[in-house]
C-alpha cells in the first residue's frame, strides 16, 4: 500500500534527516514508526502526505508514483485540529463535505459509527466540551471518514494521560478488525507500538531498523505482562540503545 525508496531528504542549510531510507506497508498492516524527538517522524509524514518533496527515492501508495498524495490518504495531525465552532457530527462530516458527498444521505452509517466510537451521547456537542480520550476518538473518526485506506497518525494518544491511553488501546484493539484500514503510527511509547502494531521501524540517526511484532491477534491489553511482550519491549529497548 505504501512504498518508500531510498529516500533523500534535508531542510534547507542542513544536514539530511533522511539518507537513502527505505520502508513499505501491506495492506491491512498496523506499522509504527518510534525514534527520538527530533529524529524525522513527522517529517516523514509530511512527505509521504506530499507536503514536502523528497530530494532523491520514491514515494508510492498503492504502487502510484504521484505528487498528489495528501488526496490518497487519511492523516491526522498531532494537534486534533477539531474545529470548535462545529459540533461533533458536523465535525465528523467534514471529509464528506469536502468531497462533496450527500452529508445527509450518510447520517445515519455516521451514527452507527460515532456509537462504536463510543461518541453517541456527545453528537450534538462541542469540542471543548469533551474529554481528551473523547476528542480524539472524534478526530479519529473523521480520519476515517475520508474513506481512504491509509491512515497516517501522527502521535494520536500522545497528550492523554496514561489511565485514559490504555482505554484507547483497549478500545482500538476490540475495534481493530473490523476497520479494515492499513495504519502507519508515530509513537514514543514502545508499550504502545508492541500492543498495537504487526511491525515497527526505528528511525535513527539516518537510518531505519524494522523490527517484527510476533504477538498473535486478537490482542488485549493484559498482554503486556506476558513473558514475550517483556522480552519484546526489552530487545527494542536495547535497540533504541545501541543505535543512540
Ligand atoms: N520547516 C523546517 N525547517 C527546518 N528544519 C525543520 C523544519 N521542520 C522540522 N525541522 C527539523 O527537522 C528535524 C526533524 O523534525 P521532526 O518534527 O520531523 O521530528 P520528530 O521526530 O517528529 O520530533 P517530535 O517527536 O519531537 O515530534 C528537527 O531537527 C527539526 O528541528
Amino acid at each position: 500500500m505504501l512504498s518508500i525508496e531510498k529516500l533523500t531528504y534535508a531542510f534547507e542549510n542542513a544536514r539530511p534527516i533522511f539518507q537513502k531510507i527505505s520502508m513499505d506497508v501491506k495492506v491491512g498492516e498496523f506499522v509504527s514508526i518510534i525514534g527520538a524527538s527530533g529524529s524525522g517522524k513527522s517529517t516523514l509524514f509530511q512527505l509521504i502526505t506530499g507536503l514536502l518533496e523528497p530530494d532523491q527515492g520514491e514515494i508510492r501508495i498503492n504502487g502510484e508514483n504521484t505528487e498528489n498524495r495528501l488526496g490518497k490518504v487519511g492523516y491526522m495531525p498531532q494537534k486534533d485540529l477539531l474545529l470548535p465552532w462545529r459540533t461533533v457530527l458536523d465535525n465528523v462530516l467534514l471529509p464528506l463535505e469536502v468531497s462533496k458527498e450527500n452529508r445527509q444521505r450518510k447520517i445515519p452509517q455516521i451514527r452507527e459509527w460515532l456509537g462504536r466510537f463510543g461518541l453517541a451521547e456527545v453528537e450534538k456537542s462541542y469540542p471543548d466540551e469533551l474529554s481528551g480520550g473523547m476528542r480524539q476518538r472524534a478526530a479519529f473518526l473523521r480520519t476515517i471518514m475520508t474513506g481512504k485506506d491509509l491512515l497516517l497518525l501522527d502521535e494520536p494518544f500522545g497528550a492523554l494521560d496514561s489511565l485514559t491511553k490504555r482505554n484507547m488501546h483497549s478500545w482500538l484493539l476490540g475495534l481493530w478488525g473490523e476497520l479494515q484500514k492499513t495504519v502507519l503510527f508515530i509513537t514514543h511509547d514502545l508499550e504502545e507500538a508492541i500492543l498495537l502494531s504487526d511491525r515497527i521501524y526505528l528511525l535513527g540517526r539516518e537510518s531505519l531498523q524494522e523490527v517484527k511484532v510476533s504477538l498473535s491477534r486478537p490482542r488485549s491489553t493484559e498482554i503486556i505482562y506476558q513473558s514475550e511482550f517483556i522480552t519484546m519491549r526489552q530487545e527494542l529497548e536495547r535497540l533504541i540503545h545501541d543505535e543512540n
